[in-house]
């Protein structure tokens, strides 16, 4: 077995494995596989945290690789100790092109475990090709391809809640085709289901009857990994108090990189701020936002994400007018080009603002138009 080395790479010391590694590292993670002392540093520095990766993943023994049909690989020698063939944390894989060939490594490759979501975007850090298999690094897919002409089909959705009086019918047969683009608000006075619906259109809520289409996917078959890997890839989510929304111990532009990371990709924060009017604001902390810019940031990191389709609960409820003009224009803005925006909403402007609105009562859908 390879003797585990502390790593001494600057850009790494001190850093603990399992904060590199979200697949899960050994107790042992907070050290790295570094086989060689020359081989850790520098450029280097990303091997261990991809062997850490692969290794915790159980994908492929280092003899491997070193058979596989890569020369670069093969100028690679094992460190004193190393037993050819054991799945052991002195494995040998650096990257996708040095294990081109081996079978195994391309089920790694898929299941793309080793791009690790750290350290931040920009510091090239994906061992994948861009566009080829990882998400995280490929380019922004384009509209084009993701914008679904009708984002959700319901078919007699009924969802109920166990209560001490017993069951509460939150949403009563209801069906709806909303379609891919421009803002659909959901209106109607308090206990009419609003919030039940975006619920179940958020894919949080298993609706007890009806069937439900989510760009396509049938989501009433989905297991809870499924049903959260669609959420994550698809849906952008912004909840009433702008607080919910962000992470306040990060600045502007770090809470837009994190949101781009949960979804495993990079975004260009500047580029986001000032689609949002938020421009200079990326290294302010989220307390110096007032309400509005808050919730307009709320709203940029759905985009960092890449959500096609944005959820919003009464995003305009908890803020003064002025802030809640701010996010009207977000909201027109994101309409404008090409997002699903699907908003819970009682506000009368930002019910004339809808595209389309469908008015719900006592659980029923009413109208929709
Ligand atoms: N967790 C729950 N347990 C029991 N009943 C619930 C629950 N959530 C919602 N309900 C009931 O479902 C119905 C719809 O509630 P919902 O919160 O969706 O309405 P809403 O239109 O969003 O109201 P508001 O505008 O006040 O948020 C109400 O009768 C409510 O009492």
């Amino acid at each position: 077995m390879a003797p585990w080395t502390r790593c001494r790479s600057t850009s790494w010391s001190g850093r603990s494995r399992s904060s590199a590694c979200w697949a899960g590292c050994s107790p042992r993670s907070r050290y790295w596989p570094c086989w060689s002392p020359s081989r850790c540093g520098g450029a280097r520095t990303r091997s261990p945290v991809r062997s850490c990766c692969a290794w915790a993943w159980g994908c492929v023994p280092c003899s491997a690789v070193i058979s596989s049909n890569s020369a670069r690989s093969r100028a690679w020698r094992p460190s004193p100790g190393w037993r050819a063939g054991s799945p052991s944390p002195a494995w040998r894989c650096r990257g996708s092109i040095r294990c081109a060939g081996s079978r195994r490594v391309r089920r790694c490759r898929t299941r793309r475990r080793s791009c690790s979501p750290w350290p931040p975007p920009g510091s090239s850090w994906c061992y994948w090709p861009a566009g080829s298999r990882c998400d995280r690094c490929a380019p922004p897919r384009p509209r084009s391809c993701c914008v679904a002409e009708v984002s959700y089909e319901l078919d007699r959705i009924g969802v109920d809640y166990p209560t001490p009086a017993g069951l509460v019918t939150g949403l009563h047969e209801v069906s709806i085709a909303v379609p891919g683009s421009g803002i659909t608000v959901f209106a109607g006075p308090s206990g009419s289901g609003k919030s039940t619906l975006l619920r179940v259109l958020g894919l949080f809520e298993r609706p007890a009857r009806g069937t439900m289409r989510f760009q396509g996917t049938e989501t009433g078959t989905l297991t809870h990994r499924g049903r959260r890997a669609l959420r994550r890839d698809r849906l952008g989510l912004v909840f009433q108090n702008p607080p919910e929304n962000l992470l306040d111990y990060l600045t502007v532009a770090d809470n837009l990189h994190a949101a781009a990371q949960s979804a495993r990709r990079r975004c260009e924060p500047g580029d986001i701020l000032g689609r949002l009017g938020l421009g200079g604001t990326g290294s302010w902390p989220i307390a110096a936002l007032s309400g509005g810019q808050q919730q307009r940031l709320a709203f940029g990191c759905a985009l960092a994400r890449g959500s096609s389709v944005i959820l919003a609960d009464e995003p305009t409820s908890q803020l003064d007018e002025a802030s809640a003009d701010l996010v009207l224009d977000t909201l027109r803005s994101l309409a404008e080009q090409g997002f699903a925006v699907l908003v819970a909403s009682h506000d009368e402007r930002l019910i004339a603002l809808g595209t389309r609105v469908a008015w719900l009562r006592d659980g029923k859908l009413e109208a929709f138009g």
